[in-house]
């Protein structure tokens, strides 16, 4: 869980954030707070650099500049602590593969064996050390797909597989959990079975990031909104951020030029300072 260096407030914070995809800027001059124990939606147009910024926190994509920390230390430290759980949007997940629903959730728990003995992973997966199982048998009773756990997941709906994602993510018992639109293509039950797993989530005292483009799931549910469109165009509630006025704004801010519009040079690349 969350150590007690740094701001006990503050899950993560992003200071001067520059990423760009071969020299082309995606997201420029971010510093963001994202508050612990609480829920915030990224909110922004698409191509706006929302999953970006999750490749940038999960480690899979360097920054070109910039300092992020979790909890007042650098992020790797929590990443490589299993601290931070990631759903990605369109997940590197092979459905067709023939795995059953639970374990493909197992598959959470990865991270967390590295600590047992090899003995023990190499065994078949009913034989792993028993929290794993439970964090399984938790995260599937938390989506409501129990019930499916032998299926193949070939064999599931889009909405299921997108519970089994989340369960998956929820396998981990992270404390900072970033979801990349976990609520699209889902059908109104589905949706707010998601939406009550997030509060809990919440309630339990985790840190919750999520980008979404479901403007009224995240009015009524969430605490904290970030609005962004290769800069931060806002932080506040929701009541603030999500009026018609200022998603209108953000909108239009994709046709908006600044001054760093160019292609960046190379020579003033360097690596994001993450530790
Ligand atoms: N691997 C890549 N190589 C080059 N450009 C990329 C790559 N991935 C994303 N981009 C570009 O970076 C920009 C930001 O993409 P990103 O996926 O972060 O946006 P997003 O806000 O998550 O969008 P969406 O809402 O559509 O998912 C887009 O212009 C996209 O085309």
């Amino acid at each position: 869980m969350a150590t007690t260096s740094g701001d006990a407030q503050v899950a993560i914070d992003i200071k001067g954030l520059y990423a760009a995809y071969q020299r082309q800027p995606v997201l420029e001059n971010i510093n963001l707070q994202f508050p612990a124990n609480k829920w915030t939606a990224i909110v922004g147009p698409n191509g706006a650099g929302k999953s970006t910024l999750f490749h940038v926190l999960t480690g899979s994509m360097k920054a070109l500049r910039g300092k992020v920390q979790a909890f007042g230390e650098p992020i790797s430290t929590h990443r490589k602590a299993g601290h931070i759980a990631y759903m990605a949007q369109r997940e590197a997940i092979e459905w067709d593969f023939p795995v059953s629903v639970w374990e493909t959730v197992m598959g959470g728990r990865y991270g967390h064996m590295r600590h047992d003995p090899l003995w023990r992973r190499l065994l078949p997966s009913r034989w792993y050390d028993r929290r794993h199982g439970e964090a399984v048998y938790n995260a599937l009773q938390s989506v409501d797909m129990l019930g499916l756990a032998e299926r193949p997941i070939g064999a599931l709906s889009g909405g299921q597989k997108k519970r089994v994602l989340l369960a998956r993510t929820l396998a981990q018992q992270a404390n900072i959990l970033l979801l990349d639109e976990p609520l699209a293509g889902v059908d109104p039950p589905s949706e707010q079975l998601i939406l009550d797993v997030l509060a809990r989530e919440r309630e339990a005292g985790r840190t919750v990031i999520m980008v979404t483009h479901d403007m009224p799931g995240a009015r009524r549910h969430v605490d904290h909104v970030v609005l962004i469109n290769r800069f931060i165009r806002g932080v506040g509630t929701p009541e603030e951020m999500l009026s018609d006025g200022k998603l209108a704004e953000l909108a239009v801010s994709s046709t908006e030029q600044s001054a760093n519009d160019v292609p960046i040079d190379n020579a003033s690349v360097y690596k994001a300072a993450q530790g």
